[in-house]
């Protein structure tokens, strides 16, 4: 076990670094493909949900620039940097999130009521069933208009106020799993502190009709508290009087505290627990909106499918175990071949949130340069995350990943079944068609002699040639799945979140705090009494005061 070690430490890292630099510039995925018929068979895995709804998941990691030796070094690398000893402290439930001295636990939240559950004794685990049922009564209410406003209407507009992980995850999630929503709600997300935000959204929605769920751990978040007041205003203007807001306001949050002195009820209060990070909180309470759209049994299905994954990551071998290999294979770009970013391409319109809520996941996660120990690393940390859906990116930036000079490592994600088979399927079969030869494409690319023979009579133009050329060699992910059911979503979602915290691990960086956020927010608090007048604005560089006074004199 690795503790106290920088990761460039580990001896399996400078044989990494050996094998890159005597391989790196031979290893060529045309000839890996065809000196090895079977390198689809032995760099493949499939997984079978080990619990729960059935879910297939097949990940094709063979056109990556790796080899039998590589492959073995990078897990060599996960044994040596002692992941499944971190691995089982997290579900031990000890306080792996050092900085804060608090427990990792979103595993626990989709622990209740499924098979094979985890065992976790660390205070609050036994007060998640009851928030849970909570939330199936009162989703339940919602759902069946049993629930009703201060005028007797039933409940249409659902707004989720909240920001970061208190907002990112029910906004991809509710979009998803879409096909399985209730078009009778109409689920709304405000997060931005812009005004406009929230002026919009309320364009939209009725006093009478409209719940407003306060989503935030904390509950002391400026954008969130500063945008709840400004809804719970719009809706006294109507209302009237303060008693109506228990029938139109909820909160989800750890600060009890802090919720009533909002005016919010504790019984219209749903808790999680401060072992729950922001970025992993679409499975607690801050899963309300989710619940309400979809149902609670398809919630519990999401919350399932996330459980069988987390049973895969913590029972199945390195070499056949998704999260790691995903992990891995990351860190080998990343850190060996210097790659920037990672982008995340689902064919799945569905999908079309999941790179934008896993920017949070991983760049909030692993955008560390302070080990657990203290030391700086020497290595590069978390990627750049980005990514949208295909075949939409095609058409815009593409061209970099197939002939810019950056290597961008992608993984390319799809259903096998569409839930929307119009046209007799056509759009469906186009649409893998573009998932299948993106990934070939970026692999073996094109030659000259190949766009020679194309070109005929313009042969000649070498710069046409060199231009139409591919040199390919660029390495993929392909990552397949039957159809985006909810347990399906959730085990996609649990198996990158336990490959960011592989690569944590590796890194030896806590995966689990965000102090990196924190400057910004008092800098903002110092200014914004400062807005006021020219004079007031003190303390700050030329270019800051410039930029104020900018505005001052031109708001
Ligand atoms: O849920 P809260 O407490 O309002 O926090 C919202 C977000 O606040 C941000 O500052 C944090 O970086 C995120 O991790 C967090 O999700």
């Amino acid at each position: 076990m690795a503790e106290g070690k920088l990761a460039s430490e580990l001896s399996a890292w400078s044989k990494l670094q050996s094998l890159y630099d005597s391989k790196h510039a031979s290893l060529s995925l045309k000839q890996l493909f065809s000196s090895d018929v079977k390198r689809f068979e032995k760099l493949s895995r499939t997984y079978t949900s080990p619990t729960g709804e059935p879910v297939e998941i097949l990940l094709d990691f063979s056109k990556n620039l790796i080899d039998d030796e590589i492959f073995a070094t990078l897990i060599q690398l996960v044994r040596e940097a002692g992941v499944e000893q971190t691995r089982d402290k997290v579900f031990a439930g000890e306080h792996v999130n050092t900085t804060e001295d608090r427990a990792v636990l979103h595993v626990a939240l989709r622990n209740t009521g499924v098979e094979k559950p985890f065992t976790i004794n660390e205070p609050g685990v036994d007060e998640v069933a009851d928030v849970l049922k909570h939330m199936k009564e009162f989703s339940d209410a919602i759902r069946s208009g049993s629930w009703k406003g201060y005028t007797g209407k039933t409940i249409s507009s659902v707004v989720n106020v909240g920001i970061g992980g208190s907002d990112l995850g029910p906004v991809m999630v509710t979009e998803a799993l879409k096909s399985y929503g209730d078009r009778k709600i109409h689920p709304h997300f405000c997060s931005n502190i812009d005004g406009t935000h929230m002026a919009e959204i309320l364009k939209e929605c009725d006093p009478e009709t409209t719940l407003f769920i306060i989503a935030s751990k904390t509950f002391t978040t400026q954008e969130t508290i500063t945008n709840a007041e400004s809804a719970r205003e719009w809706f006294l203007k109507t209302a009237g009087d303060k008693k109506h807001v228990a029938k139109h306001f909820v909160a989800l949050s750890t600060n009890t505290k802090a919720v009533t002195g909002f005016g919010i009820d504790e019984s219209n209060m749903f808790k999680f627990w401060d072992w729950v990070g922001g970025r992993y909180s679409l499975w607690s309470a801050i899963g309300l909106s989710i619940a309400i759209y979809l149902g609670f049994d398809n919630f519990s299905q999401l919350l399932a499918g996330a459980h069988a994954m987390d049973l895969h990551f913590k029972e199945t071998p390195l070499e056949q175990n998704l999260p790691v290999i995903l992990a891995v294979i990351g860190i080998w770009y990343n850190d060996f071949y210097g790659a920037q970013t990672q982008a995340l391409l689902p064919y799945d319109q569905y999908m079309h949130q999941f790179a934008n809520y896993f920017q949070q996941g991983d760049m909030e996660s692993n955008g560390k340069h302070v080990t657990k120990d203290g030391k700086t690393v020497n290595y590069q940390t978390g990627p750049i995350l980005w990514g949208a859906s295909g075949t939409n990116g095609q058409h815009a930036f593409y061209q970099l990943i197939h002939q810019g000079t950056k290597l961008i490592p992608a993984d390319f994600l799809a259903p096998a079944q569409t839930q929307n088979p119009i046209s007799g399927g056509k759009h469906h079969e186009i649409l893998l068609s573009n998932f299948f030869a993106q990934p070939e494409a970026l692999a073996f690319g094109k030659t000259e002699e190949e766009v020679k023979q194309e070109l005929g009579a313009e042969a000649s133009n070498e710069i046409l040639v060199k231009s139409k050329a591919f040199e390919g060699n660029r390495p993929t992910n392909s990552i397949m799945f039957t159809k985006l059911t909810p347990a399906t979503l959730g085990a996609l979602i649990a198996m990158y979140e336990q490959k960011i915290f592989v690569q944590g691990a590796i890194w030896n960086i806590n995966s689990f705090d965000q102090f990196g956020v924190e400057l910004g927010k008092v800098l903002a608090k110092k200014i914004l009494p400062q807005l006021k007048s020219p004079d007031q604005v003190t303390g700050h560089d030329s270019s800051t005061t410039g930029l104020i006074h900018f505005y001052q004199k031109h708001r």
